[in-house]
């Protein structure tokens, strides 16, 4: 008899990675009452690195290299990662295997307390906003240009703890990482697709492991989330077609109606003053196929003119 090995689970150590890991490990683990999954921890570069705002030092792969590495040394099976700080394009070796069901994918706007009463529209002049997104950054700009953007760093719990200590007056957050660690409270306002459309990703996660492991493979047949994947594989195949990563202010959003996906996305400048959007509807069963057509067609507005810019001005 083949007696099955312990499943070790890789994760990042922070408070959301963590919550993230264990919700992964107990549904495998309701899934596969025989099996046992533990879960390794480690810090990434990306937490490491606190002092330099995220768009300096690029984003291949900062939250994800060290788990990976890992997997690849068969020092661990699988990682669990915020799909929206997991690169489009995977090291030689690793593949996604699974996309869980995903969160509300929006941003949230969170207020210092003397500002309780007020929302988006009608935040003051001057408002000091923390964000660390040149995607949320670009793309309020745009709606909101009296308001004032400052680069913010750290976990959500430091982040937080900045604002309540008035270092900023009001952040910009995922809904979906504040509701995961129980602080849904602190959401004071969804902001609509309208405004800023959310990450590539965002509110999902990503189960990454090795492409050539049929045994860890068969395991996430359970957790997977069909219409959750249909919709990221389209946002992924999009961003992946425009080369940009988490640190490029491209967003999206996408509806399901039947067996047709509707893709919408964006490409924002960094002042704020263009955005070039479109949408491309298509088969469900096809997502990459809608997510490469609409990187075509805002290329053929020139997206690919303002994504060039940014990476001269940003690597400066
Ligand atoms: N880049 C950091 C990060 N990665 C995932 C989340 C939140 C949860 C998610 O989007 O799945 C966050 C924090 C944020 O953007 O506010």
């Amino acid at each position: 008899m083949v007696t099955s090995s312990t499943v070790r689970i890789s994760s990042r150590k922070s408070q959301l990675a963590l919550v993230q890991t264990h919700w992964v490990q107990a549904e495998l683990s309701k899934a596969h009452p025989d099996r046992q999954f533990d879960v390794v921890t480690m810090s990434t570069q990306g937490d490491k690195i606190l002092d330099v705002a995220l768009a300096k030092i690029g984003d291949k792969g900062l939250f994800t290299k060290e788990l990976e590495v890992s997997m690849l040394t068969k020092e661990s099976d699988l990682a669990v990662h915020s799909l929206k700080d997991l690169p489009t394009n995977l090291p030689e070796g690793l593949i996604l295997g699974a996309i869980t069901e995903r969160e509300d994918p929006a941003d949230a706007l969170v207020v210092h307390e003397k500002l309780k009463d007020k929302t988006l529209a009608t935040l003051p002049s001057g408002t000091v906003v923390g964000t660390s997104s040149l995607r949320r950054l670009a793309q309020l700009r745009h709606y909101y240009p009296h308001l004032t953007f400052k680069d913010v760093r750290g976990n959500l719990n430091t982040r937080l703890q900045k604002l309540d200590a008035g270092e900023y007056d009001a952040l910009i957050l995922a809904a979906a990482g504040l509701r995961r660690l129980g602080m849904g409270d602190r959401v004071h306002e969804v902001i609509d697709s309208e405004i800023s459309l959310h990450a590539v990703g965002q509110g999902a996660l990503g189960i990454e492991c090795r492409a050539e492991d049929p045994d860890i493979l068969a395991l996430f047949a359970p957790i997977i989330h069909y219409p959750t994947t249909q919709r990221c594989l389209a946002e992924r195949a999009f961003l992946r077609e425009l080369e940009g990563g988490c640190q490029v202010p491209i967003g999206v959003h996408t509806s399901i109606d039947g067996n047709k996906l509707t893709l919408k996305g964006i490409v924002a400048s960094l002042d704020g003053q263009t955005l070039v959007q479109g949408a491309v509807t298509g088969d469900l069963g096809s997502p990459e196929t809608i997510g490469a057509d609409l990187a075509e067609d805002l290329k053929s507005k020139g997206a690919q003119d303002i994504l060039n810019k940014i990476f001269a001005e940003v690597r400066a």
